[in-house]
């Protein structure tokens, strides 16, 4: 696989990072383009990457083209490597949040696979949730996709509509992961332990939640707590007390107004 990924920012290099690092798939080459590409010294040295700001350059020496800029940018973006894009040489995959397939589609034509794909900065450590939709020629080349984002993480497949959700729950869900975490570190000093110490409790008590789930398949969040909550036990007494003041509903409104916030992105 030859890749390129235009738009190296905070998306784009733990795109970068997580193929770097991973071993499942074999990356013929790696081309990462950005305007100012001091920032990826990182990289200089990793056999059969490229680092560029010619975008043109990437992109022909390349079959898998990653979009990774900003909505705002990627017009221009699209439109200044048109040139040099080929049907039959390229599948374009898009990371871009609010531009739908059909928007690319009128921007390059149909005649080019087309994914459109949502992933998260857990792609870094190849633990991304990547929700991914495509065009007709897209379905038909989904493993384009598939074989990149499987193996920095899982993959669904979803309809296109349900992109801006997925972008909420998966992509900004990083974002309130970590202050779940932090929140839980705060909590975890104030009743005795160091920053480190319980910054390592938080963490790893989030993983063996989440992992629990992900290794049974049956389980049930509510089932896992009914294992935990002892009658008139300390661990039910702080779970109604979160409840009382609102967490569920905080998480489940914040989620809401994030949605209707990224639906304010006008395609
Ligand atoms: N940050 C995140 O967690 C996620 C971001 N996204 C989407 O990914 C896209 C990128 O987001 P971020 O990485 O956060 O933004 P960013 O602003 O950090 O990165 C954009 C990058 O594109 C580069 N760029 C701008 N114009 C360019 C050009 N003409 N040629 C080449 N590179 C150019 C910029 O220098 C910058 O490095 C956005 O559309 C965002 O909605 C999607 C999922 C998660
Ligand atoms: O916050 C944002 O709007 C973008 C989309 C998902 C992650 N970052």
């Amino acid at each position: 696989m030859k890749i390129a990924i235009i738009g190296v920012g905070n998306l784009g290099y733990s795109i970068a990072l997580g193929i770097v690092g991973q071993s499942d798939i074999d990356v013929e080459s790696l081309y990462l383009s950005k305007r100012n590409t001091s920032t990826l010294s990182l990289f200089e040295h990793i056999p059969n990457v490229t680092i560029t700001s010619d975008n043109l350059e990437a992109v022909k020496n390349s079959n898998v083209i990653i979009l990774a800029v900003q909505p705002g940018q990627f017009d221009n973006v699209v439109e200044s490597i048109k040139p040099v894009l080929d049907p039959k040489q390229h599948c374009i995959v898009s990371a871009v949040t609010g531009r739908n397939i059909e928007h690319i589609e009128n921007l390059i034509g149909k005649e080019y696979p087309i994914i459109r794909s949502m992933p998260n900065t857990a792609i870094s450590v190849s633990q991304s949730m990547t929700c991914l939709s495509a065009n007709k020629l897209g379905q038909e080349n989904i493993n384009c996709g598939k074989q990149i984002f499987n193996s920095l993480g899982k993959t669904l497949y979803i309809e296109e509509d349900l992109m801006q959700a997925a972008t909420v729950i998966c992509a900004s869900g990083i974002a309130f992961w970590m202050r779940l975490i932090r929140a839980t570190s705060q909590g975890a000093v104030q009743l005795g332990f160091d920053a480190a110490e319980a910054q390592e409790l938080a963490m790893q008590t989030a993983l063996g939640a989440a992992s629990l789930l992900v290794k049974s398949e049956t389980s049930h969040p509510e089932q896992e707590i009914d294992k935990v909550t002892t009658p008139m036990g300390c661990t039910i007494s702080g779970l109604n007390e979160m409840e009382h003041q609102g967490m569920s509903s905080a998480l489940i409104r914040g989620l809401v107004k994030s949605y209707e916030k990224i639906n304010e992105i006008k395609n």
